[in-house]
């Protein structure tokens, strides 16, 4: 730096000429250039640590940018995995719902959705004024089939029973297996006298169904019990006089429909 600009050459070729040897001023004059280029190299220094600190300081900001970025994106990688895990448990726990409504062998609900929408109907009925029939429906004889032809003929004359029964009801009835060979159909809107009509018309279509057995064809009755549910009782003891009806079907000589006191 020393020399560099033309009062520092100017400076220098001064002093160093020797007619100005002696010059009272000579060496004051060359101990303030001497400081001043000191100073000089000072600030420069201090320019240089300065430079170095910022540029650190600039690579550690970026680094920590880059990491943050880095961090975020892997956060949001695992809140896609959770995501895609929650929807999964979500779609798993409604078909663990569902199978636990419904009849393994005939696929229609079970007794744990029936009770729930006997609840839900029941209610409604109460609160809007509205007719509600539940039918209770067992097999006739059924445990002849069992022994005569095996379980297996057996589960098939359920199957094919419910296949008839969910031809012959309305789409907002519901029909589910209440346990063993018995059977509850609710029927939300729909009068006793009403039912009766579609339980007779359902008993000749499930009479009418030959269950194939090797080249026999096996017949197949059932009997019903009808109530209809009053304003001032629960859904149990309706399905208790349903049930009731059903035992007076029964006595009376099977294959018929029976509505309750
Ligand atoms: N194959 C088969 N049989 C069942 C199932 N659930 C219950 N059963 C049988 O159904 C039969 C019911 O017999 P009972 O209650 O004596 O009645 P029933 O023979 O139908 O006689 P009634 O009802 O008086 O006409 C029993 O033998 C049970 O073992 C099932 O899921 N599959």
């Amino acid at each position: 730096m020393r020399g560099s600009s033309p009062l520092d050459q100017e400076l220098a070729s001064l002093l160093a000429d020797p007619q100005f040897d002696g010059h009272p001023l000579k060496d004051a004059l060359s101990q303030l250039w001497g400081a001043h280029h000191d100073l000089l190299g000072r600030i420069e220094r201090i320019a240089r640590i300065s430079d170095g600190y910022q540029s650190i300081a600039r690579d550690r900001e970026m680094s920590l940018a880059a990491r943050f970025d880095k961090q975020l994106r892997q956060l949001e990688k695992v809140a896609r995995i959770s995501d895609r895990y929650q929807a999964m448990m979500q779609d798993l726990n409604a078909s663990l719902r569902e199978a636990s409504m419904l009849d393994s062998l005939t696929g229609i609900a079970n007794r744990r959705l029936l009770t729930e929408r006997l609840r839900e109907e029941s209610e409604r009925a109460k609160r809007y004024g509205r007719p509600l029939a539940l039918v209770m429906l067992d097999i006739d004889r059924f445990k002849i089939i069992n022994d005569d032809y095996g379980h297996d003929v057996g589960d098939r004359v359920l199957i094919e029973v419910v296949r008839v029964m969910e031809s012959e009801i309305r789409e907002h009835d519901l029909c589910g297996r209440w346990g063993g060979e018995e059977f509850l159909i609710l029927m939300p809107e729909c009068p006793a006298q009403t039912a009766q009509t579609v339980m007779t018309r359902l008993g000749d279509s499930i009479a009418a169904l030959g269950v194939r057995v090797n080249e026999d064809l096996l017949g197949v009755t059932a009997s019903m019990g009808i109530a209809e549910l009053r304003p001032d009782e629960t859904y149990s003891n309706a399905i208790n006089r349903a049930d009731l009806a059903l035992l007076r079907a029964k006595r009376s000589g099977r294959n018929r429909c029976e509505l309750a006191e």
